[in-house]
């Protein structure tokens, strides 16, 4: 596969490990912008270069890579039902960064679709008439999002799950491999739903479900994956900017 054309718009990858190199690998062979660092948290930090590029520290970056000059996106795993890309996110856009988003050339996105900063759809999705996509959404691979069904911001839906239409699938979900989700059904935030599950009813927030028909597990996400329930907070209040000095001459 050739390298596109660039329009000569210059991308700093948030991240390091392997989304952030399947990240450099689509942006690189299958979008226009050009990627020319990744930023990482100090304490993760390992190496200097990745794909011969400099990995700086995401606490500095913007004193490397000003916001004028480069867009950013967040490349991080869906761990702890998505808070860490989630606070990844909210952090880089409190420095002042604008995300680009990626869209497989490979993937049907209809006409009037709408999707948001820092999203990631990969190959084969199919997303029909009136699909709305909000903000840090990750569709992997082979997914079909029915017509006017809405994703809301931080969800991971993994791969070859049907969301029939109208549905609507809450804040900071994860939809596991295989599921189902039946038509107009509601999935509210932070579920987690487990593979191959069928969800034929709306369900309860920050629960988990399993099988077919998908039942609620005893245990709800939160505990499993040890996080907060953040509904009654605002997002700054969460996700705040370090907000740390940095000597200038760095
Ligand atoms: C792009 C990507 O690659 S993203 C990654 C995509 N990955 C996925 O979608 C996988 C998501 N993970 C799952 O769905 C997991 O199966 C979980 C989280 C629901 C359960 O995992 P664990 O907590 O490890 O459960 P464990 O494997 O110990 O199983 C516990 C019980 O639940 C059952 N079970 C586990 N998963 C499922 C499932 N998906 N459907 C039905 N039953 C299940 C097991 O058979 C077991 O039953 P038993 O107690 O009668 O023997």
């Amino acid at each position: 596969m050739d390298k596109p054309k660039k329009n000569g718009e210059k991308l700093i990858i948030v991240g390091a490990g392997e989304s952030a190199e399947i990240a450099y690998e689509y942006f690189t062979y299958d979008s226009p912008y050009e990627i020319k660092a990744f930023a990482v948290e100090k304490e993760h930090l390992k190496e200097s270069k990745l794909y011969g590029l400099p990995v700086v520290p995401f606490e500095e970056v913007q004193l490397l890579y000003p916001v004028e000059k480069y867009k950013a996106f967040v490349a991080i795993a869906q761990t702890k039902l998505n808070r860490l890309r989630t606070r990844l996110y909210y952090e880089t856009k409190n420095k002042g960064y604008q995300f680009v988003s990626y869209i497989s050339s490979k993937a049907f996105i209809w006409r009037n679709v709408t999707i948001g900063e820092n999203c990631f759809i990969f190959e084969h999705n199919v997303l029909q008439h009136q699909v709305n996509i909000g903000n840090n959404v990750v569709l992997w691979s082979g997914n079909h999002v029915g017509h006017r069904s809405i994703i809301k911001d931080n969800c991971f839906i993994s791969s070859h799950v049907v969301i029939a239409g109208g549905s609507e699938i809450g804040e900071s979900c994860f939809i596991g491999i295989n599921s189902t989700i039946n038509g107009a059904v509601k999935i509210s935030k932070d579920c987690f739903i487990s593979s191959g599950a069928l969800v034929n009813k709306n369900t309860k927030k920050g629960k988990m479900y399993i099988g077919n028909p998908a039942k609620a597990s005893k245990i709800d996400s939160y505990r499993y994956f040890n996080i907060e329930d953040d509904t009654e907070k605002s997002k700054n209040e969460i996700y705040t900017d370090n907000n740390i000095e940095i000597p200038i001459e760095i």
